[in-house]
């Protein structure tokens, strides 16, 4: 059984995160229930850091909050001294909500609003990152007109095929983002950027996809940046201040993976640009920014289940369901994910009997874990399913009209409710009743 940061199996068998009971917390706050371990994400954070301080290199690490948003991650990304990475106005608005300061935001996104791109000049924000030339037009028009100045990053795509799950990759010529840096797209706005008068050009981002288990596909991308920040430099004087190389290092779901350590990957960064730099002797090292989401969160995400009904086909297949399914974490359905799980209040029974856990939503394809061994699970136990940190949560729906589920924050025994779960009355508050309650017939 692997065990993911603080997590322990007790005596009884019962499985504690951060010191804390499970099964106290299922009875607390209900299932399914997600349980941060905080100490987990913390230690994440200052390893990404430390990297960069030991190689003495500028640097912010910014969370890319879409892995999970709300209140609470972005004060602790805060008290972690990371920067954080926002797409949409929601984001933004709960980041801001929680007392994140604004200069330390990055905007994203491949189709911001004119009022989405308002409301972040409104808010100061510390940069934003500029898709597609379109967009650069709408903030440099928006600028123009309520005569402010903001700081830039163009994404660009580098032409790079990471290996992973064709959904999750980005820096493809054929992406629906960024700027592509082989046909000329990235230059072209550049030169237009950097003939502004409101815009300033930090520098350049990449991100090549997500769940990434090698060095390699970001040192490439380092350097075909390279090659074309040579022929920037060269042709139109212009080189970096920032080098944004994104996020999308992988992290272990089950023994399947096997992802480097977070640090592996930014200390892999940080020496292919040095070594970039040795042909721009006149030029600075850039700061390298990077946009950490799922190696920051993913691992310290559990979520808590009670099983209910089961299903054995002889022969075939034992189904065990349980009180979620895809409405708290579609990535099973989505990408074909795959995650482990035990039961939480039986740990330490020997895991010998094959079956699928099912959730409990109105589609054959709400399944959350295909196979997977447990001992004989009763009625009401727990599953706690490992890992769920990143892109659960954040991706979680009302299908069926399931309630999101709460989220609780655990460390050194202590246990933080910073998400409510949904009630039925959350799910009506947005609806409209019809004017007349009768129909034409
Ligand atoms: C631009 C950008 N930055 C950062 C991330 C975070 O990626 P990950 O969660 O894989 O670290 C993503 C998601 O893939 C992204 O699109
Ligand atoms: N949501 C995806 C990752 C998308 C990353 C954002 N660009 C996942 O669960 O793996």
């Amino acid at each position: 059984m692997h065990l993911y940061g603080t997590m322990k199996i007790e005596e009884n068998g019962h499985l504690t995160i951060g010191g804390v009971n499970t099964s106290d917390l299922a009875k607390e706050y209900g299932t399914p229930l997600y349980v941060y371990d905080t100490a987990l994400i913390r230690e994440r954070a200052r390893g990404f850091q430390n990297v960069f301080k030991k190689e003495n290199v500028p640097y912010q690490v910014a969370y890319a909050s879409k892995a999970f948003s709300c209140m609470a991650i972005m004060q602790l990304a805060e008290e972690e001294g990371l920067s954080l990475d926002v797409v949409s106005g929601g984001e933004l608005y709960t980041a801001l909500a929680s007392g994140f300061p604004p200069e330390r935001i990055h905007f994203h996104g491949n189709n911001k609003s004119e009022e989405e791109i308002r409301f972040a000049l409104r808010s100061k924000i510390g940069c934003f990152v500029v898709d597609n030339e379109d967009e650069l037009t709408l903030l440099e028009d928006i600028c123009q007109e309520t005569q402010q100045e903001t700081a830039i990053l163009l994404r660009v795509t580098p032409g790079i095929e990471a290996h992973t799950h064709d959904y999750i990759l980005t820096g493809q010529e054929d992406s629906k983002f960024g700027l592509d840096v082989q046909n000329g797209q990235a230059a072209r706005a550049l030169k237009k950027a950097l003939n502004s008068e409101v815009l300033e050009v930090l520098g350049i981002h990449c991100h090549i996809g997500s769940q990434i288990f090698e060095t390699a596909g970001f040192t490439m991308a380092i350097q075909t940046l390279f090659r074309f920040i040579g022929e920037w430099d060269e042709k139109i004087g212009y080189f970096p201040a920032v080098l944004n190389l994104g996020g999308g290092f992988g992290i272990r779901y089950t023994e399947e993976d096997t992802p480097l350590s977070p640090e592996t990957y930014v200390k892999a960064m940080i020496d292919e640009v040095k070594e970039q730099m040795a042909n721009f002797s006149g030029r600075q090292m850039p700061e390298i920014w990077i946009e950490p989401g799922r190696s920051l969160v993913g691992d310290a995400g559990t979520t808590l289940y009670t099983i209910g009904t089961q299903k054995d086909i002889p022969g075939v297949r034992r189904y065990i369901a349980v009180d979620g399914g895809m409405s708290d974490n579609i990535r099973p359905a989505l990408y074909q994910a795959k995650y482990d799980a035990i039961l939480a209040n039986r740990a330490n029974e020997e895991a010998s009997q094959l079956m699928s856990v099912a959730g409990k939503c109105c589609e054959s394809g709400d399944m959350l874990i295909w196979d997977i061994l447990l001992p004989s699970p009763q009625k009401g136990d727990l599953l706690a399913v490992f890992c769920t940190g990143a892109y659960g949560y954040s991706m979680a729906s009302n299908y069926n009209r399931m309630t999101k589920p709460a989220v609780v924050f655990v460390e050194n025994g202590e246990a933080q409710l910073v998400v409510r779960r949904e009630s039925y009355e959350d799910l009506s508050l947005h609806d409209v009743p019809l004017r007349k309650h009768s129909m034409t017939r």
